[in-house]
């Protein structure tokens, strides 16, 4: 198709935004919006550095073709799917898609992950997803997997690609400190307590957020009040110990001193998640709030006594207001 019919085309598509438009790929969606479009496709959990480049490579040749550029990603994860027992998530589906409209790609294409559509051989997967349109150019990693039992290869979406003329790019997975940079590298460092190798390897902090559940009520006697949080196991990533961090409370950012896992000091303890916010005393129960953790400050501990624990939490406190 020529350059300037690609660009009226992609000019109906786009909203003046620079948030872009998300498509649910339902029956209602109009396939023909990815034909000369560029892709960058993947789950893309954590939008992280690696990510962001082969969005970015999408958007280059989006600019060369005169198409617009396109993410193609699935929700749910197709992990939750097959191991959702096991499955650590860096972000919601929700918030991962949203990030994915930030990262300056002109459409974000949303697939429905249902085991039908996913059971399909790669040729007949891509015949589904595309219905007939064909895009300018398919950016992925080296790694790519795609179709039933993952199947498909980078060398099966160049041959069902080669048919058409969709040109596919395949990267060599970008890398930090000579290992690529992946999801899973992310989770098991923040599985480590390393806040800021993962915040490195991500491009930008690493957030979680959770409802706030109404605790055993000690914290406050205690002279630390404590908001704990309500967090599906397959969003809890960080290892347990206790942490410097930031909470965000109805849009205003605090300092914040946080504990991940039970509490070993008291049998009757439940909570995963535990937060005192610096300098803040309102009634939270039953808002969502948004975690940040910085850095790591020690093990979680079982303690001899009370007045030990209640010591040594106020010195983490103290450390937060006098160091983040
Ligand atoms: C910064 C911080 C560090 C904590 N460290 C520990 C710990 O090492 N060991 C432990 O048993 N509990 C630890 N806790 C959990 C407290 O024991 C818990 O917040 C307190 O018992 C209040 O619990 P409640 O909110 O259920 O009443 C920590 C809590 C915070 C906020
Ligand atoms: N470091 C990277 N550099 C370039 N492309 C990447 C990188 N990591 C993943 N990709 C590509 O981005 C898309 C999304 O990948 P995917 O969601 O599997 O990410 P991942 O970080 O490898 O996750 P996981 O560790 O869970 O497998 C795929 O096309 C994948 O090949």
């Amino acid at each position: 198709m020529r350059r300037t019919a690609l660009r009226a085309r992609a000019a109906c598509f786009l909203k003046e935004s620079s948030v872009a438009k998300v498509y649910k790929a339902d029956e209602t969606f109009n396939h023909e919006l990815l034909a000369g479009a560029s892709c960058a496709f993947g789950v893309f959990d954590g939008v992280h550095r690696g990510h962001r480049f082969l969005i970015g490579e999408a958007v280059k040749t989006a600019r060369e073709s005169g198409g617009i550029s396109a993410v193609l990603t699935f929700d749910i994860d197709p992990d939750e799917r097959f191991h959702a027992e096991r499955l650590k998530k860096l972000m919601s589906n929700e918030r991962r898609i949203e990030a994915l409209a930030e990262t300056g790609v002109d459409v974000v294409v949303v697939l429905p992950f249902t085991a039908e559509f996913s059971s399909q051989e790669p040729s007949a997967f891509l015949d589904a997803l595309f219905k007939g349109a064909v895009p300018y150019a398919m950016h992925v990693g080296s790694d790519f997997r795609f179709g039933a039992r993952a199947a498909g290869t980078v060398a099966d979406l160049e041959a069902w690609g080669a048919r058409d003329g969709m040109h596919v790019c395949a990267h060599d997975l970008k890398s930090a400190d000579g290992r690529p940079i992946t999801a899973t590298r992310i989770r098991l460092l923040l599985a480590d307590g390393e806040c800021e190798q993962a915040c490195a390897l991500l491009g930008h902090p690493y957030v979680f957020e959770g409802a706030v559940l109404k605790g055993r009520g000690e914290g406050t006697d205690m002279g630390f009040a404590t908001a704990n949080i309500s967090l599906p196991s397959m969003m809890q990533v960080l290892g347990e110990a206790v942490y410097a961090a930031y909470a965000t409370v109805d849009g205003v950012r605090y300092k914040a001193a946080m504990s991940v896992g039970v509490a070993p000091t008291f049998a009757d303890a439940t909570a995963t998640c535990e937060v005192h916010i610096l300098d803040f005393a309102g009634e939270i129960y039953g808002d969502i709030i948004q975690i940040e953790p910085v850095h790591y400050l020690r093990p979680m501990i079982k303690f001899e006594s009370v007045d030990e624990l209640i010591a040594t939490v106020k010195s983490n406190i103290q450390w937060v207001r006098e160091n983040l």
